[in-house]
């Protein structure tokens, strides 16, 4: 994550500037799913009047309150149509700190491509290692049986990926998941940071016993219980 100065405003009310931290989010998947429900839903607490076809990308933010700590998150809304992606696609899988990938659960078709948006990360040098989620959007609209066969496969594919799974709706206003997606992800960001922060710590005090070239990172320690006969 990306450390920033941000302002924000004291309990009298007076401006203050403190240190916060940013996390860049792409949420990705097919045309219509709705991305930029979800994001705007997030963001403004919202469901929108009306959406057009996002082009290129729309950006919006939240600052959280994670625990004491400040933590921007920076919502890259991307464009699900082909024609209005082509040309921003590099900027998109830039320096990605989480991606959230959205199905309509009344489109099949937009959960069958969801291995092809998977791909397109990869290509783009985006390991699906970095915390992911999976949502199923669209859920007040679910009447057929046939919809639980989709989220179970769903399901089963997140699982597989090691994403966290949300069934959700942009729209109806009780019992949904909406922040959740968000909140979740960057509270996973946040502790991964300082599982990085403790391995450095383990570096600095391999340094200070004077063990040299050597840097015992918390992966290479975990390694080393690893049984090899
Ligand atoms: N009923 C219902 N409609 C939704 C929901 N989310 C989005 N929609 C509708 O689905 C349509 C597409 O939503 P968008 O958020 O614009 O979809 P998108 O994924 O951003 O589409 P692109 O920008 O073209 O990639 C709009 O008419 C929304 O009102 C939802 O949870 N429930
Ligand atoms: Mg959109």
């Amino acid at each position: 994550m990306d450390s920033s100065l941000e302002s924000s405003t004291s309990s009298n009310g007076n401006p203050v500037r403190c240190r916060c931290r940013t996390c860049k989010v792409i949420v990705i998947g097919d045309a219509g799913v709705g991305k930029t429900c979800l994001t705007h839903r997030f963001c403004t607490g919202q469901f929108p009047s009306r959406t057009e076809a996002t082009i290129g990308v729309d950006f919006r933010e939240k600052l959280l309150d994670l625990e004491g700590e400040k933590i921007k998150v920076q919502l890259w809304d991307t464009a699900g149509q082909e024609r209005f992606r082509k040309s921003m696609v590099q900027h998109y899988y830039r320096n990605v700190h989480g991606i959230v990938f959205v199905f309509d659960v009344t489109n099949p078709t937009s959960f069958c491509n969801l291995p092809m948006w998977m791909d397109e990360c990869r290509q783009h040098s985006l390991g699906l290692d970095i915390p992911c989620a999976l949502v199923c959007n669209k859920t007040d609209l679910v009447t057929s049986p046939t919809a639980s066969v989709l989220i179970d496969q769903a399901r089963h594919l997140a699982e597989v990926h090691g994403m966290s799974f949300y069934t959700t709706s942009a729209k109806a206003r009780k019992g949904d998941l909406v922040d959740s997606i968000f909140v979740t992800l960057a509270q996973r960001l946040k502790s991964q940071r300082r599982e990085s922060v403790n391995e450095l710590v383990l570096q600095c005090r391999s340094e200070s016993f004077n063990i040299p070239a050597k840097i015992i990172t918390a992966q290479e320690s975990k390694k080393k219980w690893t049984c090899i006969c």
